[in-house]
């Protein structure tokens, strides 16, 4: 169907859940979807279709940085009709406040990346989430007592720099919250093409007091994140009916 996705017209739902790492979008279908199939293993950038308490939804591997999640985020809205996407993704905490296995639903996303070159002519772009779905997840996170926060995020192309994590500070110092590597791409496509997308992380590590999740724990802190992203989706699903 594509150059990176062997699924048909049809097999992704509206709603798509969005994974950098492959096994992420494994353990997601296995652990909420019913009757889930696999619809893309091209490269192993897996794409999985099920339902969620009545509603389809897909996930989809977008693989690490903004170029590679430009190409699944753009085949999914342009060839396979995607209306509502979810980053369900990680960071790294740029504020002390912002500690690991607490969320972060990104409100505005920077970014130090040139994908876009000259898109937007001698303007920067503001690439923002979808206004109602941003205020459902704020809403279901603080209803549900999860540890999370809200603001503006970063990505970066970048994960080793040259310059090593000082680069962060100007960011810190303007209440960034935190980094991850696709958010600021993922809403600026979304905005090109009229869906609608939140970007919502868990955060992994702290770029500035070094604690980190060790990666077997991984998996198991990631329940929260997905949970919140489906019922937001849910919600928004059960609004357009
Ligand atoms: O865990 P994912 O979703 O891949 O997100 C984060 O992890 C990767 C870097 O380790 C980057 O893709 C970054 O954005
Ligand atoms: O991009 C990322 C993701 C997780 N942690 C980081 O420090 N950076």
């Amino acid at each position: 169907m594509t150059p990176h996705n062997e699924a048909q017209v049809g097999d992704y739902a509206p709603t798509v859940l969005l994974s950098g790492d492959p096994l992420r979008s494994e353990w997601i279908a296995e652990t909420f979807l019913e009757k889930a199939r696999c619809v893309n293993r091209i490269r192993g950038a897996l794409g999985y279709t099920g339902s969620y308490r009545g509603m389809p939804v897909s996930v989809q591997t977008t693989g690490i940085g903004i170029p590679s999640l430009s190409i699944y985020v753009h085949e999914l809205l342009e060839t396979y009709g995607a209306k509502a996407l979810f980053r369900v993704g990680t960071c790294g905490g740029l504020q002390d406040h912002v500690r690991i296995r607490e969320v972060v639903i990104s409100q505005a996303a920077g970014t130090d990346s040139c994908a876009d070159g000259r898109t937007f002519g001698d303007f920067r772009f503001a690439p923002s989430p979808d206004f109602s779905l941003l205020g459902m997840a704020a809403d279901h996170a603080k209803g549900s007592g999860l540890a999370h926060h809200v603001g503006p995020t970063a990505s970066s192309d970048v994960f080793y720099h040259s310059a090593g994590d000082e680069r962060f500070r100007p960011l810190r110092s303007h209440g960034v919250l935190a980094v991850d590597m696709e958010t600021s791409g993922f809403y600026t496509l979304a905005a090109r093409f009229g869906a609608r997308a939140l970007s919502i992380c868990m955060v992994v590590d702290n770029i500035f007091t070094h604690d980190a999740i060790a990666e077997s724990e991984r998996q198991a802190v990631f329940r929260p994140m997905v949970e919140l992203a489906l019922a937001t989706a849910s919600k928004a699903f059960r609004l357009e009916q």
